[in-house]
């Protein structure tokens, strides 16, 4: 199976908008054409257009970063599944840290990102969650320590037991969805190691979007992401 390269782009100023935005989808492009492995954007809702447009023809995958539970109407400023639809993603982040839900919301999410034919990678801060939202049936994974997050101590160094826990949890529920893991991941080393302790890949933000070339940290976590599944 490939490994997977998530980026979140996050809403980092300038990093994630405009012509930064672009860069970061020409070098996933670059990536995922030099490697085979599978490379997943999710940009800011205002960069999804032009981020599909420069990945199209390509394997890239562009994913949004949150989906609200509403139906579409008179919802001012909020998301619904449909509109994601609409511009093109492929799929959605639900339950980010950063922008939680509850779980009867992710359930709703899910169900209904299922019949729109768009994918759906659920996050959860530990492994019990992880497992609970694994019940779900989202097509991935992603157990993030929130007090990692951004601070570029990775998981797999500081909490590996947190990678591990997680896939045996999420296995005894749930043998097919996609287990990712994400928090300070910053170098193909981390991602080597997150690999080899039972994920397929990872969801990274700040290491890849913050970095002076986001091509080289790519490129070099997704040659180790390969060694490690070899
Ligand atoms: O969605 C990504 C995660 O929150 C990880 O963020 P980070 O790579 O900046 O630690």
């Amino acid at each position: 199976m490939k490994p997977i390269i998530a980026v979140n782009y996050k809403a980092y100023y300038p990093y994630s908008f405009g012509e930064n935005a672009l860069r970061i989808a020409r070098d996933a492009k670059r990536v995922w054409e030099e490697t085979g492995v599978e490379v997943i954007l999710a940009p800011p809702f205002t960069e999804i257009y032009r981020v599909l447009k420069e990945v199209e023809g390509s394997g890239v995958k562009v994913f949004a970063q949150h989906a609200d539970p509403v139906e579409p109407g008179a919802v001012t400023g909020y998301i619904p599944v449909e509109g994601l639809k609409e511009a093109g993603v492929h799929g959605v982040i639900l339950n980010h840290s950063e922008h939680r839900l509850k779980i009867a919301d992710i359930n709703a999410l899910i169900i209904k990102a299922r019949r729109l034919g768009l994918k759906t990678l659920a996050c959860a801060d530990v492994p019990e969650t992880g497992a609970a939202i694994a019940l779900l049936k989202p097509d991935m994974i992603a157990v993030e320590p929130p007090e990692l997050i951004g601070t570029g101590v990775s998981v797999s160094k500081a909490k590996p037991e947190v990678i591990t826990n997680s896939v045996s949890m999420i296995r005894s529920v749930n043998k097919e969805a996609l287990i990712l893991t994400g928090a300070g991941i910053t170098t193909g080393e981390d991602v080597y190691q997150a690999v080899k302790l039972g994920t397929i890949g990872v969801l990274v933000a700040s290491g890849i979007v913050k970095a002076k070339d986001p091509y080289s940290v790519m490129k070099d976590m997704a040659l180790n992401a390969l060694k490690a599944v070899s």
